[in-house]
This record gives C-alpha cells, sequence and structure tokens, in this order.
C-alpha cells in the first residue's frame, strides 16, 4: 500500500507545447492517502485516462513527480511501481478456469500453493465466483469475466494501489448496482488505496470517501461527495454532479444582495472584493429552491413538470434563463404568479466559474 503524491504534475503530448490548451493535463498538486478510495471523474477527454496512466507509468509527465509514500517513481516502470491495474474490457485468460485466473498474478509472486488457494478463495467468495471457480473462462458472460479481472486486481495483497479504469462499462445495468456497492465493500475489506476513473456520478459517488472532479485537463475540485453536492467550488461541477445539474444564474452583488436581471435575492453573505472585471453569477441547486405563491425570490413562468417517480421536476424560466426546482411527490406546486425561493445558505456566488467565499 502506498500514499501516491503528485507533485507539480503536468503532461503534454505534445514536444513542444506553446500554452495551457496544449497540455492534456494541466499542473496538478494533490497527495492521495495510503489506503484510501478516491474516484476520478469527469467527462469524456477531461485527462482522467492520462492521469491514470502516470500513476501506473504507463506514460511519463512531462512535467512534475509521481510519489509513492515519499519516494520518486517518476521513471520507474510499471512493472516495478507494483500497481494492480483493472481495465474497461476483461483481461483474463480465456483457457485457463477461474480458479487459475486468479491465481495466476499470485503464482507469479511464488507464493506457497497453501496461501494461494486461501487467498483465491477469500477473493472468490467476496464477488460470488466460488461457484464458478472450476469453469473455464471462455464459457462464461462478458459480466463474469469482468468480475474475473477485477478479482485479478484485487487478489494481490501487496500491491502499491488499485486502478480502476470505468470497470463497469460491459456489466450489465442491473449488476452494475450490485457490483458498484461490492466494490466499496471490498475495499473497506481489503484496505488497500483504490482509484477509480469514471464519468458516471452515480459510479464516483457510490465508491469513493474523495472524488477528484476533473474537467479540462485540470483538477477543479476534490472533496467528499456531500461536499461536492452542497459546496460546488467550481459551477462545471455543480452542473457535472446532480441530477439536474445547479442552477447558474447571472448576477450582481451589492452587499448581501444578488441582483438577476430586474430582480434580486438576499444572501448570506457580503462579497465585497468581487473582481469587477469577471463573470459573477449564483449558483443554487434544485433542491434548494421551493416555488412559492408569494412575492419573495425570482418571479417565475414554469414550463413544464416532469414527474421523475419520487419528486417531480418544474422546469421553469427567470425571465430568459431556464431554471430547474425539485419538489418532493406529496409537496403541492402553486399556480398563477409564482416564485423560486432559495435556500439563502445555500447559494453559492462564483467568479469565472470559480468559488468566491463571502464574509459574514
Ligand atoms: N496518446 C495520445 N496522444 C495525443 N493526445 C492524446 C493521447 N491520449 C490522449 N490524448 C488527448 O489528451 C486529452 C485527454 O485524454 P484522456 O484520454 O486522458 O481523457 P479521458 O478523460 O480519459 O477521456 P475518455 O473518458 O474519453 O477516455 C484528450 O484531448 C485526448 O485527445
Amino acid at each position: 500500500m502506498a500514499a501516491i503524491t503528485l507533485e507539480k504534475l503536468a503532461h503534454s503530448y505534445s514536444a513542444n507545447p506553446r500554452g495551457p490548451s496544449d497540455y492534456a493535463l494541466k499542473p496538478i498538486d494533490i497527495t492521495w492517502r495510503d489506503g484510501g478510495a478516491y474516484a476520478l471523474l469527469g467527462p469524456s477527454g477531461c485527462g482522467k485516462t492520462t492521469l491514470l496512466n502516470i500513476i501506473s507509468g504507463l506514460v511519463t509527465p512531462s512535467e512534475g513527480r509521481v510519489l509513492f509514500d515519499g519516494k520518486d517513481v517518476t521513471n520507474v516502470s510499471t512493472e516495478r511501481r507494483n500497481i494492480a491495474q483493472v481495465f474497461q474490457f476483461p483481461v483474463v485468460y480465456d483457457t485457463m478456469n477461474v480458479y487459475d485466473n486468479l491465481a495466476f498474478p499470485l503464482k507469479n509472486r511464488g507464493l506457497s500453493a497453501s496461501a494461494v488457494d486461501a487467498r483465491v478463495r477469500e477473493i472468490a467468495d467476496m464477488l460470488d465466483l466460488t461457484k464458478d471457480l472450476d469453469r473455464r473462462a471462455a464459457r462464461l458472460t462478458a459480466d463474469a469475466k469482468q468480475k474475473i479481472s477485477l478479482g485479478r486486481g484485487l487478489v494481490r495483497s501487496d500491491t502499491a494501489a488499485i486502478l480502476f479504469d470505468e470497470p463497469l462499462t460491459v456489466i450489465d445495468p442491473q449488476l452494475k448496482w450490485e457490483l458498484r456497492a461490492q466494490l466499496k465493500q471490498l475495499h473497506q475489506k481489503v484496505g488497500r488505496t483504490m482509484i477509480y476513473v469514471t464519468h458516471d456520478q452515480t459510479e464516483a459517488m457510490t465508491f469513493a470517501d474523495t472524488v477528484v472532479v476533473m474537467y479540462d485537463g485540470g483538477v477543479v475540485q476534490v472533496g467528499p461527495p456531500v461536499e461536492l453536492f452542497r459546496r460546488p467550488a467550481h459551477t462545471f461541477v455543480g452542473y457535472f454532479i446532480g441530477s439536474p445539474g445547479m442552477n447558474v444564474l447571472p448576477a450582481r452583488i451589492d452587499g448581501k444582495t444578488a441582483y438577476i436581471g430586474a430582480d434580486k435575492i438576499e444572501l448570506r453573505r457580503a462579497y465585497p472584493n468581487l473582481p469587477a472585471a469577471k463573470k459573477i453569477e449564483i449558483g443554487v441547486r434544485p433542491e434548494d429552491l421551493t416555488v412559492s405563491p408569494g412575492t419573495d425570490g425570482l418571479p417565475i413562468r414554469i414550463d413544464r413538470v416532469d414527474d421523475v417517480g419520487r419528486m417531480r421536476i418544474v422546469r421553469a424560466r427567470h425571465e430568459a434563463v431556464e431554471l430547474n426546482i425539485v419538489v418532493p411527490e406529496e409537496t403541492p406546486i402553486p399556480v398563477g404568479r409564482v416564485t423560486a425561493v432559495p435556500v439563502p445558505e445555500r447559494v453559492h456566488v462564483y467568479a469565472d466559474g470559480h468559488i468566491v467565499e463571502g464574509a459574514v
């Protein structure tokens, strides 16, 4: 096991990068603690795989260092980094049975037959593969093969970290739910540093204690799932996490008042030092707005109401800006002249996308 530190790390696939747009990874400084469960979350092309490949040693970063437990491994080969990796698609030996597939990484390390047997059975049990141990991998479904890949990643107890690159892509949606929860439990059981790459917020939030959100080659927020939800540090995080995402409205702030078009709302804090040249916005989650028949808040026009089961999503507009408001199933939605009223402490202020701390 190891703590992983990325020190002033950046990467360009171009030999002569001329500016930030030539970098697949913009400068990152981060430490992942020993035994932690992390997710790297972001849309396609934001640099997740590049970062994972730098950690595993498949890619050498153009700038900065990678440290395992404080030791510089930037130029150490993948094999010598002692990392286990689970990829999007199963990596199994079709001609071997499940038992031998799971045993292979251990036999390679020279473990005794009894130690191999105990560990293989333990991992098979965790992944519900015990009944398949004697079956040839070739005969199994894609789901079962991917479970073997997960097992092969987890089976060694001497790895510095286990990296997962979108490991549930080929898994049937029903089983995905199950495996997602299982992986979390497996992390608790094996206690290894795990880094899980995904573009799926549910997978990231279910698995990780700490989520690293990436956007356009940079890390925009690192935090526990609840913090990403409650206090998105960047409008992108607000938009990307949550369903529907955070509402973002252009605003002008004066003292504790936010002016939004012709209307205003009161804030909990004042923002005396907002940079004048930057784009100022407020962000508020659909869950933190209510539809009110009163006159407080922002006057809205309701376009439609989507019933999505245990809640409804009110699709509305304040002037030309679209707003989503989540209303619990049992709460009536007023009609006629209505306003959207935010929970004051859940309204965040952003300058050029980045959250600004207010003064009490
Ligand atoms: N070998 C390469 N050579 C040149 N550019 C690359 C290479 N690999 C990735 N890139 C570019 O680097 C950027 C980041 O890609 P990366 O694959 O790391 O993103 P990602 O978040 O993992 O995306 P995805 O989820 O689609 O795999 C993209 O613009 C991509 O086109």
